[in-house]
């Protein structure tokens, strides 16, 4: 079994006992004291058929413009995605952004960090899967930099037979990639790559150290981030049903779309107040 296996065990053991997070859960904290980090698929953009077919609404991504001029640049992408598709679905954004389960980073000053993996393990892994693959109708190969995807959302009883040719596609090649489980998808990614790494790399550096980190997401790739934001004492947010580690819960992408809103309502209000004392 993998680590992120181990992973999803845990997540499937751990009581469901994320609470609703609603406007006023929590004690209200400046947006200068918060570090955001929010993953994509399923949480900033809804879960659709196929993985070109996903967009992040443009009323987040204006929300997502406001939340990182109120945070001073504190708020990251933190996705499975490749960078370049993280790129063109927050366009016209550039948040700071892990990708690839965190096996990439493009920090707030734009410089780039990157796990290595031999390319020529890569290519094997991906001819091994796409040889397959082709004969399995509806399954869809996504070809990452560093990664692959193999999709059954539109193939859902091929599923065992794709699981079984990422068992596969791994064999010989475990010492430098490994398996990761999604929302209809298994990958093979970079081993050690993950989200919780990559949230804790960014909480050393500026704007990012020093705050509280909130972190939403919806996914087994979201578990290992879940598990360093509460050891940080921080907000760890689970979007959608199913087992979590996360202490909070919302519905879906709409719903975090509103309580990232309703931070900014809080503010303004408790600004107006405020104003309205010092005139006293
Ligand atoms: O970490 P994330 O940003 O959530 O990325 C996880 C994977 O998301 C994408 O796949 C998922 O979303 C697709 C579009 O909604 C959906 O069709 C698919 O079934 C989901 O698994 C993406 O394609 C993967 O590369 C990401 O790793």
């Amino acid at each position: 079994m993998t680590a992120d296996l181990n992973e999803d065990h845990a997540a499937r053991a751990a009581p469901p006992d994320a609470r609703l997070l609603t406007a006023s859960s929590l004690p209200r904290r400046a947006f200068h004291e918060l570090a955001f980090f929010l993953d994509l698929d399923g949480t900033l953009a809804p879960i659709v058929p196929t993985p070109d077919q996903a967009r992040i609404p443009d009323a987040t991504l204006s929300l997502l413009e406001r939340l990182y001029v109120a945070c001073a640049g504190s708020v990251a992408i933190v996705s499975g995605r490749d960078a370049a598709d993280i790129d063109r679905l927050q366009a016209p954004l550039s948040l700071p952004y892990a990708a690839l389960h965190g096996a990439q980073i493009k920090g707030p000053a734009g410089r780039t960090e990157s796990i290595e993996v031999p390319p020529d393990e890569l290519a094997e892994i991906i001819a091994r899967i796409e040889s397959v693959a082709g004969r399995l109708p509806g399954a869809i190969v996504e070809r990452k930099a560093l990664s692959v995807a193999l999709h059954y959302r539109n193939a859902p009883r091929h599923e065992a037979e794709i699981r079984q040719l990422a068992a596969s596609a791994l064999a010989g090649h475990g010492a430098h990639f490994e398996v990761q489980e999604g929302k209809m998808v298994v990958e093979i990614k970079p081993r050690g790559a993950s989200k919780g790494a990559a949230v804790e790399r960014f909480m050393r550096i500026a704007p990012f150290q020093g705050r509280t980190p909130v972190f939403a997401g919806d996914d087994l790739t979201d578990e290992s981030a879940f598990r360093i934001i509460n050891a940080m004492n921080g907000i760890s947010v689970k979007i959608g049903a199913g087992p979590t580690q996360a202490l909070w819960r919302l519905d879906d992408p709409p719903a975090l779309s509103a309580w990232l809103g309703s931070l900014f309502q809080t503010h303004a209000a408790a600004a107006a107040a405020d104003t309205i004392k010092d005139r006293k």
